[in-house]
């Protein structure tokens, strides 16, 4: 597996390696030794998936905050997507900066706990799996909205369909956003 990194402290793209042959390819989308090697999260308790039916669908940027913080490995299954990550640790020397990605095929972004995360589809039904490395908190999740002044997410089309909650997320507060409890995170 290959893992690039990006701007983003602790955010990597990462690129399965595929052996190809007559049938097709094989690849592993995890491995526990070469996320270990790299000091990466290996345990991860949920695998959730998602179906967009609209081609500029956003969902995001959602991330848990405090102890219920969470990584997650995401992968495009069906479809296209461009998918995001936003820093949101207080510590971070990329603070506030958001790194996005075209995901198709194999290839898959790493976002560690602390970064907000987001997509909007960029094909119709397009399919989005993820492993996270903690249990859904609904009590701990919050969302900073798609265009949130602070940040200014650069996405490369705008949203046709969003759920209610995710359109009406207030502005960036860092009181309400709890920024604080995701210090030490690095
Ligand atoms: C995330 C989640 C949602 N749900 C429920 C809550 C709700 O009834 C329904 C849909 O939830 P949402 O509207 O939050 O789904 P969605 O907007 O797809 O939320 C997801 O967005 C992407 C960007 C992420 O990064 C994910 O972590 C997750 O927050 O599914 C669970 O039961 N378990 C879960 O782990």
């Amino acid at each position: 597996m290959i893992f690039e990194a990006t701007p983003l402290h602790g955010v990597y793209v990462v690129e399965p390696v595929k052996r190809e042959d007559h049938r097709g390819f094989f690849a592993r989308l995890f491995c526990d030794e070469a996320f270990a090697e790299r000091g990466l999260e290996t345990r991860f308790v949920q695998a959730n998936t998602s179906l967009s039916r609209s081609r500029g669908t956003l969902r995001g940027l959602h991330y848990q905050y405090g102890e219920a913080a969470e990584v997650k490995l995401v992968r495009c299954a069906v479809g296209a997507l461009y998918d995001v990550a936003l820093d949101l640790r207080p510590d971070s020397p990329s603070f506030g900066r958001s790194f996005g990605v075209e995901l198709q095929g194999c290839r898959m972004l790493y976002v560690p706990r602390g970064c907000a995360h987001g997509f909007v589809t960029l094909a119709p039904n397009t399919e989005v799996h993820y492993m996270v490395s903690t249990p859904h908190a609904r009590s701990h999740e919050r969302t900073v909205r798609y265009d949130d002044p602070r940040f200014a997410v650069s996405w490369p089309l705008a949203p046709a369909v969003i759920s209610e909650k995710d359109s009406r997320a207030p502005d960036f507060d860092p009181a309400h956003h709890l920024i604080e409890t995701l210090r030490g995170l690095l």
